[in-house]
């Protein structure tokens, strides 16, 4: 089969890991007979470099004609990049919240799993681990909340009052509520709706309408956490989560908080789908601008990421199978880059990382 796939290499270590990332895509193309033909598009710091603006609508219409997007991270050092002297709207982050709204990408899929192998990078307890090990999904809205109400920044009675609006309407909630419970039903059918609705109304909304989307899913067990609980949760106990279902701003704190118990940031992927198969494919994490250049940045979070792409945009099961099987065996033989590594393992750089997935991904 033939598929269009669009890269955004984007900004820091962006480019080294979608390298990474598109080597073990070719491989999977190898060893299936698949084609796979990749669209470059500019967003963040290289695109404002380009073309003076974070998000073009040349990207924008070159995303929609693509059956899926793979990106590696957008952004840069805040203190001594050039671009953080721009008006905010103008900066590379605005660029990724634009292409999110514009696509429609209001899910945000993040899956915290330890591999058995990286225990030993695991902050927790053996005794919090437990032999099962843990492995629960974040479900973000990504278009909504705080990220993109009203915000203005003003003198009030001499005094310099800058106002973030938090908002949601039902329907956003709903939709994103229905992905989760869809999900639960797959998995270990367990919902956590995650808020902090002894304070907000924004929050007491999220609670009414999820316990609403409930009543469709009578398989699937709904409990409510209040996100500073659940943020010590994840920590204490975090085999207790199966899926979580939270707002914008909340999932961005707790799923940073997620990839860190199974061991490094570099390992947690995600993806960011709209109504349809469509989806744009990114790793949680940043541009690293401390190690870019170095060949040591971790791709596994962005092959894993490539690996989702092939699951629920392009629904090449198999493949995906395959991929994340390739991460596995490389994980079991001893290859760690730099945030993973514990002694007696393998020390291996980005490149070789991606060497040896794509190389078990021929078999
Ligand atoms: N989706 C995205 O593109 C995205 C996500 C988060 C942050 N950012 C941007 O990235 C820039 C840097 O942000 P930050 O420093 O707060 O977060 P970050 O995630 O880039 O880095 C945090 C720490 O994790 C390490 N790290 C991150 N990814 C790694 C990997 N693959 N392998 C090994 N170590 C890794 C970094 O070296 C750093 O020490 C900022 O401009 C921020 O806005 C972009
Ligand atoms: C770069 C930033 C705007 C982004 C977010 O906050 O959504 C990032 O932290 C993420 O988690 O994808
Ligand atoms: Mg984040």
């Amino acid at each position: 089969m033939e598929y269009k796939i669009g890269l955004i290499h984007g900004d820091g270590i962006g480019p080294e890991i979608v390298n990474e990332a598109k080597k073990v895509l070719d491989s999977v193309c190898e060893k299936y007979g698949h084609t796979f033909t990749y669209e470059n598009l500019l967003l963040g710091g290289a695109s404002i470099d380009a073309t003076g603006l974070p998000l073009t609508e040349e990207t924008v219409e070159k995303a929609k004609s693509c059956d899926a997007v793979l990106m590696g991270s957008i952004g840069g050092d805040a203190k001594t990049s050039p671009w953080y002297k721009l008006e905010p709207s103008k900066r590379p982050e605005a660029g990724l919240l634009g292409i999110r709204k514009a696509l429609g990408l209001f899910a945000n899929l993040r899956p915290a799993y330890l591999y058995n192998e990286l225990r030993a990078a695991c902050p927790l307890r053996d005794d919090i681990i437990g032999d099962q090990g843990f492995n629960l999904i974040i479900v973000r809205e990504l278009t909504g909340g705080l990220y993109f109400g009203e915000r203005k920044t003003e003198e009030v009675n001499g005094v310099t009052t800058a106002v973030d609006t938090l908002s949601y309407n039902e329907n956003e909630i709903r939709r994103i509520a229905r992905r989760a419970f869809e999900i639960a039903r797959k998995r270990r059918k367990k919902v956590t709706e995650v808020d902090k609705a002894n304070v907000l109304d924004s929050s007491r909304l999220w609670r009414k309408v999820t316990a609403e989307v409930a009543k469709e899913y009578p398989d699937v067990e709904l409990e409510n956490m209040l996100v500073d609980n659940c943020a010590m949760q994840l920590v204490r106990d975090p085999k207790q989560f199966d899926v979580i279902l939270t707002e914008n701003m909340f999932g961005d704190i707790l799923s940073d908080e997620a990839s860190m118990v199974t061991g490094s940031i570099g390992m947690l992927s995600s993806a960011s789908l709209n109504e349809s198969s469509f989806g744009l494919y990114e790793p949680s994490h940043g541009s690293a601008p401390d190690i870019t250049g170095k060949n040591i940045a971790n791709p596994i979070a962005t092959i894993l990421s490539a690996a989702m792409m092939l699951r629920y945009s392009l629904n090449l099961d198999q493949e995906a199978d395959a991929v994340e099987a390739a991460v596995q065996k490389a994980l079991s033989d001893g290859f760690r880059t730099a945030d993973i590594y514990s002694e007696g393992m393998k020390k291996t750089s980005t490149t070789e990382m991606g060497d040896v997935i794509a190389e078990n991904v021929r078999g």
